[in-house]
């Protein structure tokens, strides 16, 4: 049944609507009931209860912040785990080697068999996880073949909705689109030649109107899909592809299943499609509107609607106006966004509804969670903020708050609201004057640089300078960083941090874990070492507590994946280095040895992509200010005599913009920024790169660009594909292909870490091989890693043999 062309919108969400909200809990409630439920410490009922309590909670919570509980506008977007995950559990979709763990009476797959999937066990591996469109959340990688079962297995969504429903709120389920599910997915080991999950479109859109029939059933009036699919062409599905696929799944869901009305129960509820991450230029607006679904929810913050004109087939539809940041921290300027929303006028929507651009999943939960005070910001895990930041920040609840004000604005005029509009514009205005925020000191320095702040020497020269001070063997082995983060290293951090533990008893503990990792490193005979990192919470936090211009969180937790969250910095002003950072704990370690120490820094692109950044200035100019701040770090490191530095890039690819278009101008700062930070060393001081999480093709020739005389790069999950892509690229400077996928707590052979290895050194000149894990170890326990490094070197020491 089709919609009638001429009927007009039913106006959707006239309270204003989010996209979706944090669900790991205000305090890590999530994390801590899954951690526990997977030590074995408590069971599946204990797991359900701390969850629905978690998620009815949440719901309530919006309810009091302004969302209509009545109509929708609150989104049920809890996940266990995650997202994309959900979706596979929900239409039974788990590769082969899970699919004992599905129940054979009613196709559900949780709690226990849920997480195996996502974590692996014994000689199974988990699926794959990386980055979520340009965030620092991963979502799990679906494996589909041909042959792959698919249909609603799982009825959690309706359960949830009911649930939600028991305690008097009416939520929208939010789920993965049914095509940006399969475009994320890659094909299973035994697809055959040339399939693509794509291919199975027909089968997960039935099983979606399954369970669009379902949430139907129980009375639920929307659902939301989000195809973020639609922002980006770095998948690997041309353009052309994916507008098919939408126009065929939303032909079968939308015009397929007859809408419920407010008077008649229907086969689906109202459907409201969502974009967020991007703009859906250049047609990706008409040929959702194109469809029969109620609503398009479109990011007004990342892109824009060209208003030239009436879209054909909006006007049935509402279009929620993504007005208010869902992946950033600052306070809105209402006004401006207000106009962003007028300006849609001439589209000619049925109604315009006020939304977030993206999920709320991407801020922490509230700014009243944290301390302000006028003293300066407290020491490592700082529990006080400068005062004048809570007036310019807004989190998810402050973002709901936002979002409730500009749809009064809306529906009842500026007026209504104008006491909120001046407080906005007074918030936004104090920032700009505030001091801090532009240093003068730091713009000359900037203004001054030159071309040959961004150049070292030639290649040649550095090599033999290196290998000249360095004497390593071939083959050289080292690892990334990062020893484990044991519990005793929390808890001796955090006595510290409410001030139970004096400064000098906590530099003693970290230095004691300092030499007991000289100690395993010398032991395994390693050739660079490492201090560990034990001192830091986290390697952007950590930087970010030493620099002027940033302020830390003592709650503003972010879920990055599974149960593993991150506290941003809030980059609000010019940055400055006030004191070095690292150069103790580095020149203390290498006290400790006659082995070579590498210095230990977080590069500025990643500095970036993992904190909040200041919205009035482009990011290229941050870059260079913490480009320099590391510039001046290096060379504080170089006096104190440590030959090796690594400075860490993990989010170089990230922070890739989605649009093609873009990425030039990308790429051009963002490499520069490494450089200045890199280009102020000896000849013979050697700079290491790491990077990770990453798909590199689109990035290889930056890599190259990055000038490092060494990078390390993940590789064991991908077998080395890597290294052939970079020397068909040119790079021919040193390359420690991951040997040793750290993200699993399988311990690999020698036998196996030699193969990974064989493989590299056939590809690649063997003499500019390295040998090292995939990252840094901080999130395995020594009983892993201890065995894992023992094959490391082995397999080093059989492979040299070979050369
Ligand atoms: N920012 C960032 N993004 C990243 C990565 C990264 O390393 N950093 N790596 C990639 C993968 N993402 C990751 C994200 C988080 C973690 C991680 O291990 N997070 C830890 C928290 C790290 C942290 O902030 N630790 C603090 C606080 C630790 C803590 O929870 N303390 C307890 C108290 C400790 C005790 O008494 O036992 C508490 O506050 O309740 C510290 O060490 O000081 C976790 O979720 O458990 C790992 C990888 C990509 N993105
Ligand atoms: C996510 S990249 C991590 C690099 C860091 N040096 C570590 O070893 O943990
Ligand atoms: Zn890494």
């Amino acid at each position: 049944m089709t919609t009638d062309p001429t009927t007009t919108a039913r106006p959707a969400f006239p309270g204003g609507t989010i996209l979706g909200y944090p669900r790991i809990g205000r305090r890590r409630e999530l994390k801590k009931a899954v951690e526990s439920f997977w030590a074995g410490r408590t069971d599946a009922v204990d797991l359900e209860i701390a969850a629905g309590t978690l998620r009815r909670d949440t719901v309530r919570r919006l309810v009091a912040l302004g969302l209509d509980p009545d109509d929708g506008s609150v989104p049920g977007s809890f996940s266990y785990y995650d997202q994309v995950l959900d979706v596979v559990a929900t239409l039974g979709a788990v590769p082969a080697r899970f699919r004992d763990l599905i129940d054979p009476d009613d196709g559900s797959l949780e709690p226990e068999g849920y997480f195996t999937v996502a974590r692996g066990r014994g000689e199974d591996a988990p699926l794959e996880m990386t980055k979520w469109f340009d965030t620092n959340y991963h979502y799990l990688v679906p494996e589909i073949s041909e042959s792959t079962p698919i249909s609603f297995a799982d009825h959690r969504v309706v359960r949830e909705y009911a649930e939600a429903k028991e305690a008097g709120v009416t939520t929208r389920p939010v789920l993965v689109g049914p095509v940006t599910f399969l475009a994320l997915s890659k094909a299973a080991d035994d697809a055959g030649e040339g399939f693509h999950p794509l291919d199975r479109l027909d089968d997960v859109v039935a099983a979606y109107a399954d369970l669009l029939r379902a949430l139907a059933a129980v009375g639920a009036p929307w659902v939301q899909l989000d195809e973020p699919a639609l922002v980006t062409d770095s998948l690997d599905v041309p353009a052309d592809r994916l507008h098919a696929a939408v126009n065929a799944a939303y032909r079968t869901l939308a015009s397929g299943l007859a809408a419920a009305t407010d008077d008649e129960a229907g086969e689906r509820p109202a459907i409201l499609v969502a974009a967020p991450f991007g703009g859906l230029e250049p047609d990706g607006l008409a040929l959702l509107a194109a469809t029969d679904v109620e609503a398009i929810a479109v990011d007004l913050v990342k892109g824009s609607v060209p208003a030239t004109g009436p879209v054909p087939g909006l006007a049935t539809k509402t279009l929620v106006a993504g007005v208010v940041d869902g992946h950033n921290v600052w306070r809105s300027d209402l006004t401006a966004r207000l106009d962003v929303v007028d300006a849609l006028r001439p589209l000619g929507a049925g109604a315009v509804a006020v939304g977030t651009s993206t999920s709320l999943l991407h801020v922490p939960h509230d700014v009243d969670d944290e301390v302000f005070a006028d003293a300066a910001p407290g020491r490592t895990g700082g529990t006080t903020l400068d005062p004048r930041l809570r007036e310019w920040l807004a989190f998810a609840d402050q973002k709901v708050g936002e979002v409730t004000v500009l749809a009064r604005a809306v529906t009842q005029g500026r007026d209504a609201v104008a006491a909120e509009l001046t407080a906005s514009s007074q918030a936004v205005a104090s920032r700009v004057t505030a001091a801090g925020v532009v240093v003068p000191a730091v713009r000359e320095r900037a203004a001054a640089l030159t071309d040959a702040d961004f150049a070292r020497g030639p290649y040649a020269e550095r090599a033999a300078a290196q290998a000249a001070r360095l004497g390593l063997p071939p083959l050289p082995t080292t690892t990334i960083g990062s020893f484990p983060q044991t519990p005793e290293i929390r808890r001796a951090r955090a006595a510290w941090t409410r001030g139970e533990l004096a400064d000098a008893d906590y530099t003693a503990a970290m230095r004691a874990e300092i030499d007991r990792v000289v100690e395993l490193q010398t032991a395994l005979g390693l050739d660079v070492l490492v201090h560990g990192e034990p001192e830091r919470n986290d390697m952007v936090q950590y930087f970010a507590e030493h620099l002027d211009g940033f302020a830390v969180t003592a709650n503003g937790w972010v879920q990055s994946y599974g149960s593993r969250c991150v506290r941003p910095p809030i980059l609000w002003g010019d940055v400055q280095r006030p004191a070095p950072i690292t150069v103790e704990w580095s020149a203390y370690t290498a006290s400790r040895t006659d082995k070579p120490v590498k210095g230990m820094l977080t590069g500025p692109v990643t500095i970036l992509a993992w904190s909040f950044v200041r919205d009035d200035q482009p990011l290229g100019d941050t870059a260079n200010q913490v480009g320099l701040a590391l510039r001046d770090e290096i060379a504080d490191l170089e006096a104190a005599g440590i030959a090796v530095v690594q400075v860490d890039e993990p989010a170089l690819r990230e922070l890739l913009p989605l649009r093609r278009a873009d990425q030039d101008e990308y790429l051009r700062w963002s490499v520069g920024s490494f450089r200045l930070a890199t280009s102020g060393v000896d000849a013979a001081t050697q700079v290491h790169t790491h990077l990770c999480y990453s798909e590199f093709g689109e990035v290889i020739g930056a890599i190259d660009g990055l000038d490092a005389d060494v990078t390390s790069v993940e590789a064991a999950r991908s077998r080395m594909e890597v290294v052939p892509e970079l020397r068909d690229a040119g790079y021919s400077r040193g390359i420690g292909p991951g040997v040793y996928d750290i993200h699993s707590p399988r311990v690999p052979s020698a036998a196996e870490v030699t193969e990974l290895l064989q493989l590299a050194v056939k590809s690649i000149d063997p003499a500019l091989v390295w040998v090292n894990p995939d990252c840094g170890l901080k999130t395995r326990r020594y009983a892993e890693i201890e065995p894992a490094l023992t094959h490391l070197v082995a397999a080093a020491r059989e492979v040299r043999a070979t050369l």
